[in-house]
């Protein structure tokens, strides 16, 4: 097996879905894609997921953004997501890094009030102390949103934005920390028929 470098490339990137739950998908998926401005990330959609990179920020911003718009439509929404920082990089990507911190969408997504119930995994790879990592960052979250405790994962229930604002600030500090790959996996509910918590 080779040995990888990643000495200097903290790009980061996403790998994501949403799922309304609507006859209505495609036209709900596409407006919602079309609607957020990209202009500050590398983007690619295709019949499975959509692939976003460049500066933490954006990467969130973004996603945030199209998850939104897709709920605002009342629709039963899941939103599927990992979320990456790290290494590699390449040359295609690595040119939205040069962008600045200010965002295109957050001001919309602001506005947009949204009640949901997500599950988010955090898994610092290449670190050795990473139960300790992964403790601290759950108790931060909750200055944010309702953590609680499940298997796998962690629970959060609150707000869209206070969610997404939450994580963001978890992968920055990660990022921050010194860590040399970051994986994060969020599952999010919104307008869900189910009863909250469901049996457990
Ligand atoms: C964010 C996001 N990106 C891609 C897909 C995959 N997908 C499933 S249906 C559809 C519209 C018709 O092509 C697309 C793009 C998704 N679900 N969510």
């Amino acid at each position: 097996m080779s040995n990888f470098v990643c000495e200097s490339n903290r790009i980061a990137g996403v790998s994501f879905s949403v799922h309304p739950m609507s006859d209505r998908f495609v036209e709900i998926i596409t407006t919602a894609i079309e609607h957020v401005d990209t202009s500050k990330v590398w983007i690619n959609t295709d019949d499975v997921t959509t692939l976003v990179r460049g500066r933490i920020t954006h990467v969130f911003d973004v996603t945030k953004a199209i998850f939104l718009q897709a709920a605002k439509s009342g629709v039963h929404v899941v939103f599927n997501a990992t979320y990456s920082v790290g290494c590699p990089g390449d040359t295609a990507g690595d040119v939205y890094m040069a962008e600045d911190d200010s965002t295109l969408n957050n001001q919309e997504s602001t506005q947009i009030k949204q009640e949901v119930a997500t599950k988010f995994a955090l898994y610092p790879l290449g670190g050795g102390d990473y139960m300790n990592t992964i403790y601290s960052q759950i108790e931060a979250m909750k200055q944010y949103v309702h953590v609680s405790g499940t298997h796998y994962a962690t629970r959060l229930d609150g707000d869209a934005n206070d969610v997404f604002n939450g994580l963001e600030k978890v992968f920055i500090e990660l990022e921050e920390g010194g860590s040399t790959h970051t994986v994060m996996t969020i599952t999010m509910s919104a307008n869900s028929p189910s009863v909250k918590g469901g049996n457990e």
